[in-house]
Formats: structure tokens, C-alpha cells, sequence
């Protein structure tokens, strides 16, 4: 207790570079739950129930499908293999493991066709060799080391005679030798293609879309627009990944549901120096907007064919903790690599690493001190961070009649213990994944009415069953904690929850508690 205090105040009032110097490992608060989410991108590599559960148990959150590859029905199948996993899960564990697919759409990104052997061949480009780059549709599917079919009609007008091409994120580089043709064609923000993968993701279910090449807030309105009404509940996360998104940032983060800092497309569209500059850049505006924001692209590519990580991609995933991200991505490692258990496995490892130094609780500080507001939900959601850093609480509780907007505005001010928030919407529990810190555990049981008083009955036994409903959704959170290793006995809980003070007469309000586990 002593020690909180004293970090408490420590965090609050210390120079940055005092707070580095005596970074330590934050033994009282430390958890053995990763709180940042992980977001795999699944492929050929991983698309097998028993490597999903293996995933789902390492800490993965989130299932990416890159439209930018594969049909319709090898996603549809993915989707189905996915869910099965869901559930061989919770026979397995005997317990639910929330998982949210996202679909990331194919955008108007420049892609190569497909090699004339079929999708998994592959050709070898040497060194000095000549290739030909056309835009003839014809060649979509026939590509070769000689001629390569491109998806960009305005190529051969905006290329210039020694001017250079990156491909796979700027692993391979041509130099343009000569231009042979002229063609015109402008690439659409949202394709053919892009719609109907978006009228997919609303026919499937899936929970959030990981939109590409966003480059104002007017794309996301577009989105929204093709989503439609049945889509209205599906996120939309902007992949920042071009220099003119970054003109119209705020916006950006303003209308969307989170952001994604595409690395692997921006260092290609801006100087790569300032890609680590823009990293911390863009998380910071997500964090004061509340916005969750994931790190992605060649985190951990050292995993791709080796079971070890490199000390670059350790430092990182770290760093891109502390920067303030939420969420963290694997991309070939999953999809196509050796290793995507392990991958999975030793970035929780260095996530939960970054989590328990002191230093990150300085996020809760300056998140308050910019934004915080004197409005009453802030104000819960605040004090519900701030008790549970004093009192050193092993999880903050949200029962089910706290609305997940505020659960959200809890994961806002980046507490340093799990939220476990008891829903009954089957959805969010999945969508939560994107925040750091939230876990959430579905609660089916229809509880009595919470906001009428019956008349037929007296208040005091109308107070007693909703007293009973939400001791049985803390059961249930207590459990759901116990059997993820986020609880233990005789640890202290925050919780949050919507009740009435009948002994004074005060109405509906939000109920902010400390309690102990205690197992009977
Ligand atoms: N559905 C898929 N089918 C085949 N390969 C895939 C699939 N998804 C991802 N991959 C492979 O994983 C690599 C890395 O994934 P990602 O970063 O999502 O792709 P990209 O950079 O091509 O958009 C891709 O280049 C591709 O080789
Ligand atoms: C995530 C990214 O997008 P994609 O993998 O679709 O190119 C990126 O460019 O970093």
C-alpha cells in the first residue's frame, strides 16, 4: 500500500526522463494477463482449429482476414473454421475466449496478379534481371519472372524513367528501365471489390473493418454508407498507411471507431526516418480522443521462420506499448508463418513485460490531465482508475447495467489492472478486444428490471432480487477472473455497477465499490 502511494504520486508529479531512470518492474501491480490486445492476421499458416485455440490461449483477440487475398469462399470457410475454434475453445477450457473477426479491406492499393502456377507459387525476380510491369488485364493471372500484371491503370503515367517501385512493403525494389504504353484510369476510394467484401463482412457477422488507404473522414462515411443499417454495429478502424491521411488525421480519428498505424504501406509513402516520429504521433491523438489505435506490420518478422525473437522486434512491441497502443498486429508471422503459436505467445510475453513497468502508468495521468472533462461519466470512470491503482485491485468489475459506452470510457483512462466487463451483448464482448485492458464475459441470464419499480411488489423486495442479480453477475466476473489467472483469493476488486441508494432516497446512480474475492 505504502508503495502505491508513492508510485501514485510519483507518477503524477515526476519529470519524463525521472520516471525513466528508475524504471523497475512493477512487482505489486504486475498481472500475468496480457491487457493489450493482439490482432493476428490468419492465412494458409493458420487456418486450423487446434493452431487457433493455441492463439486464443496465447492472447490473441482479434482475427484479421486480408481481403487484399483469396476469394470469397476461402473467407467464408476461414470464417467457419474460426468459429469452430470459438467453440472447441470453450469445451476445451470450459470457458468462452471472446474473439472478434475483422475484414481488412483490399482498398485501392496497388497489388501484382497472381503467378501463372496458381496463388501459393511463387517466381524468383534476380538481381539486375529485366521485368516487364503492364496493366493488360489479361496478365492477371499469368504472372511470370518476365511480366508482371500491376492493378494500377495510371501506372505507366506516373512512373518516370529511373524512378523506383516497391513491392511486398519495400522488400523488393525495381528501377524503371523505360515505358513502353499509356493508359488512363483512376483507382475509386472504394471499389467494386471493396463493396461487395463490405456487404460480406455485413452477411457474415464480422465485427469490425479494417478499412485501407482511409484519407479523410469522408471515406468513413462512404463505409458507413455501404454497411448500411444492418452493419450499423460493425466498427470501422481507419488504417492510416498514406501521406494524404495524415493532411486530414483528426477527422480521421474523430469519426472512426479506432485507427490502425499501417506501417507497412506508410514508410513506403512518406520517408521512412519518420516513421517512428509518426507512430507516436498518431497513438497520442487516439489516446486523448479515446480511441483505441493498433500497431501493425513487421513487429515481430524475425518469427517468420525462427523461434526466437530478434532484440529489434523485442524493443518494438514494447516501445509500441508505451507509446500507447492498444493493440498490437502479426501479420505474415500468423498467416504464413513457421511459428504463429509461438509468435503469438512471445509478443503477449513482451506486451505483459511493458504493462508492468511503472512507468506506463504515467498514460492514466495524461490522459486525465488533457482530457478529462466535469461531466459525470468521466468522473466514474476516472474514479473507477484511480481506485483501483490506489487500492492496488487486481480487476476493475463493470456489471451489465454500466453501458458499454463507458466501458470503453473506462479502457480510455488505460487502467493498469483488467476490466472485466459482465455484458449480455454478444457482440461487444468481442468488439472489446481493440481496448487495452478490457475482458468481458457474457452474462445470459435475463436479470429483473433495473430502471421500473413494479407496484405490485414492495420496494424493499424489488431491491433485494436486483441486489441478488447483480451479486450473480460478480459471480459470474469472479469466475470468468479466477479461471483466466486475473483473480485470486483475497485480492481486491473495483466495481462499477448502477444501483440506488434507497436509504437516502437518491435515485438511480453509479455505484463505485471495493470488495475482496473471497471463494465460499
Ligand atoms: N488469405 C491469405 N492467403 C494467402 N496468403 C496470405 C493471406 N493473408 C496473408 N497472407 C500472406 O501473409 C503476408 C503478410 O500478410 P499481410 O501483411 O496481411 O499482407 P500484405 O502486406 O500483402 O497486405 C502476405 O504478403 C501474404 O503472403
Ligand atoms: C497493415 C497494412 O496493410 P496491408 O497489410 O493490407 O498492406 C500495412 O500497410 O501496414
Amino acid at each position: 500500500m505504502g508503495n502505491t502511494t508513492s508510485y501514485f504520486k510519483f507518477g503524477a508529479s515526476s519529470p519524463h526522463l525521472q520516471l525513466l531512470a528508475t524504471q523497475r518492474r512493477d512487482q505489486l501491480q504486475a498481472n500475468n494477463v496480457c491487457l493489450s490486445g493482439i490482432v493476428c492476421t490468419i492465412g494458409p499458416g493458420s487456418t486450423n482449429e487446434n493452431i487457433l485455440v493455441e492463439m486464443m490461449r496465447a492472447g490473441m483477440r482479434i482475427a484479421r482476414l486480408n481481403f487484399s487475398h483469396g476469394s470469397h469462399a476461402e473467407h467464408g470457410d476461414r470464417i467457419k473454421t474460426i468459429r469452430k475454434a470459438m467453440e472447441l475453445y470453450q469445451e476445451r477450457y470450459n470457458q468462452a475466449c471472446p474473439l472478434a473477426i475483422a475484414l481488412d479491406t483490399k482498398g485501392p492499393e496497388i497489388r501484382t496478379g497472381i503467378i501463372e502456377q496458381g496463388e501459393r507459387s511463387k517466381v524468383e525476380l534476380k538481381q539486375g534481371s529485366l521485368v516487364k510491369l503492364t496493366n493488360a488485364l489479361e496478365y492477371n493471372e499469368k504472372c511470370t519472372d518476365k511480366i508482371i500484371y500491376i492493378n494500377y491503370q495510371m501506372l505507366l503515367q506516373k512512373i518516370g524513367v529511373n524512378q523506383e517501385i516497391y513491392i511486398d512493403d519495400g522488400k523488393i525494389i525495381l528501377k524503371c528501365d523505360k515505358i513502353e504504353n499509356n493508359f488512363v484510369e483512376y483507382l475509386p476510394v472504394i471499389s467494386d471489390q471493396d463493396e461487395k467484401d463490405l456487404k460480406f463482412a455485413v452477411e457474415n457477422g464480422i465485427d469490425m473493418i479494417f478499412a485501407s488507404f482511409v484519407t479523410s473522414s469522408n471515406d468513413i462515411a462512404q463505409i458507413r454508407g455501404v454497411l448500411g443499417e444492418a452493419g450499423k454495429n460493425i466498427l470501422i478502424i481507419s488504417k492510416i498507411e498514406s501521406a494524404q491521411a495524415l493532411k486530414d488525421l483528426s477527422h480521421i480519428v474523430n469519426k472512426s471507431d479506432g485507427v490502425m498505424v499501417a506501417r507497412g504501406d506508410l514508410a513506403l509513402q512518406v520517408p521512412f526516418e519518420q516513421l517512428f516520429q509518426l507512430q507516436k504521433q498518431i497513438i497520442a491523438m487516439c489516446n486523448i480522443e479515446g480511441k483505441p489505435v493498433i500497431c501493425a506490420t513487421q513487429m515481430l518478422e524475425s518469427m517468420m521462420d525462427k523461434q526466437r525473437p530478434s532484440r529489434a522486434d523485442v524493443s518494438d512491441i514494447g516501445n509500441a506499448i508505451f507509446d500507447g497502443a492498444d493493440c498490437v498486429m502479426l501479420s505474415g508471422e500468423t498467416a504464413v508463418g513457421k511459428y504463429p503459436v509461438e509468435s503469438v505467445q512471445t509478443m503477449a510475453k513482451i506486451c505483459i513485460e511493458a504493462e508492468n513497468i511503472n512507468w506506463t502508468g504515467r498514460l492514466f495521468h495524461e490522459i486525465l490531465t488533457l482530457t478529462f472533462s466535469n461531466n459525470t461519466p468521466d468522473g466514474y470512470c476516472m474514479s473507477a482508475v484511480a481506485a483501483a491503482t490506489f487500492y492496488e485491485a487486481a480487476a476493475i468489475i463493470v456489471t451489465s447495467n454500466i453501458s458499454t459506452e463507458l466501458v470503453k470510457l473506462i479502457a480510455k483512462f488505460k487502467p493498469r489492472c483488467p476490466i472485466i466487463a459482465v455484458t449480455k451483448d454478444v457482440k461487444f464482448s468481442r468488439q472489446i478486444g481493440l481496448y487495452r485492458a478490457a475482458y468481458s464475459v457474457v452474462y445470459e441470464e435475463v436479470i429483473s428490471e433495473q430502471t421500473t419499480v413494479e407496484v405490485t411488489e414492495d420496494t424493499a423486495t424489488t431491491a433485494a432480487k436486483k441486489e441478488n442479480d447483480i451479486k450473480k453477475e460478480l459471480r459470474c466476473a469472479v469466475d470468468y477472473g479466477t479461471q483466466r489467472d486475473i483473480l485470486r483469493g483475497e485480492d481486491t476488486v473495483v466495481v462499477l455497477r448502477s444501483g440506488e441508494l434507497h436509504a437516502v432516497n437518491a435515485g438511480r446512480n453509479m455505484i463505485i465499490e471495493t470488495a475482496t474475492v473471497k471463494y465460499l
